[in-house]
């Protein structure tokens, strides 16, 4: 029997979409791993699965699994994906995700881009996680990084304009720093404006991605408490920009940016590993 997918990508950083609204399929983190594998697969950064949602106001629940199989939070170039998905499925502007984060409200505009609220940050030790008590701002870390949770675990590094440290070098190190009790995603950030940053992240279970949604809220929320960035910057990843606003008035973040459908496809998953 044939399951069918999506495969989608904001900014190249790139998704399989997998339906369980109607019914469960068999998808243990070993075969998530296994359909997001590049060569033996269908290949993505990040597997999502839709289930029915089941908080009041919320049009569907959303599971994030990374390449590895692990489980996140949250992501926030998905959720853009996710919204533009149940935007033309239900023909509405502004689709409300459940995910384990929290309910992230959504508007599409007409120009197709989305943005989600991705709610606060968390930025006391133990809502990151971190093993110890530290100051979140100043991680006793190479870099001297600074430490955010929007749902799930990041850290960011800020460097000088013309540094030319390898984030696949110093990210999987980082990575898997027993500070990180669940890992975290570690961003290499470097200021060129008061509104305008470059950005590339080192992903927790993926690896060096083209964009990365929640790194680029916590690389503007741990540059606004720096005092490097104003509340409203543009952040340039590889694979394109995001627009970030760390709003005053409630402490959310608010991200925008594309959402693509690359195409549909069918697997038959009994192939793939349990
Ligand atoms: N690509 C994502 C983040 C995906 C999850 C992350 N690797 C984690 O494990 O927390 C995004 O766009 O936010």
């Amino acid at each position: 029997m044939k399951t069918s997918f999506y495969k989608m990508h904001g900014l190249g950083n790139d998704f399989v979409v997998m339906d369980e609204r109607a019914a469960r399929l068999d998808l243990t983190p070993a075969r998530i791993a296994a359909l997001s594998d590049r060569q033996r697969g269908i290949g993505c950064d990040q597997f999502v699965v839709l289930r029915p949602a089941c908080r009041e106001g919320a049009d569907v629940f959303v599971r994030f699994f990374n390449a590895d199989g692990s489980e996140s939070g949250a992501c926030g170039n998905a959720s853009r994906c996710v919204a533009s998905l149940i935007g033309r499925e239900r023909g509405i502007t502004s689709p409300v995700l459940q995910t384990r984060a929290g309910l992230l409200k959504s508007e599409i505009a007409p120009d197709g881009t989305v943005r989600v609220d991705m709610g606060p940050p968390a930025l006391g030790w133990r809502d990151i996680p971190l093993a110890r008590e530290v100051d979140t701002l100043h991680l006793p870390l190479w870099g001297d990084p600074a430490a955010a949770s929007m749902g799930n675990p990041h850290a960011t590094v800020f460097l000088e304009a013309d540094d030319a440290t390898d984030p696949r070098q110093q990210g999987p190190v980082m990575e898997h720093d027993p500070l990180f009790p669940e890992r975290a995603n570690i961003g290499f950030a470097q200021v060129r404006a008061r509104d305008d940053m470059r950005l590339r992240v080192w992903e927790r279970g993926a690896g060096l991605t083209l964009a990365c949604g929640s790194g680029a809220c916590a690389a503007v929320v741990n540059g606004v408490r720096r005092g490097l960035l104003e509340r409203t910057c543009r952040v340039e990843m590889d694979g394109g920009v995001l627009s970030v606003k760390w709003r005053e008035s409630d402490g959310h973040v608010l991200m925008r940016g594309p959402a693509t459908l690359s195409f549909e496809g069918s697997v038959v998953l009994d192939t793939y590993p349990r």
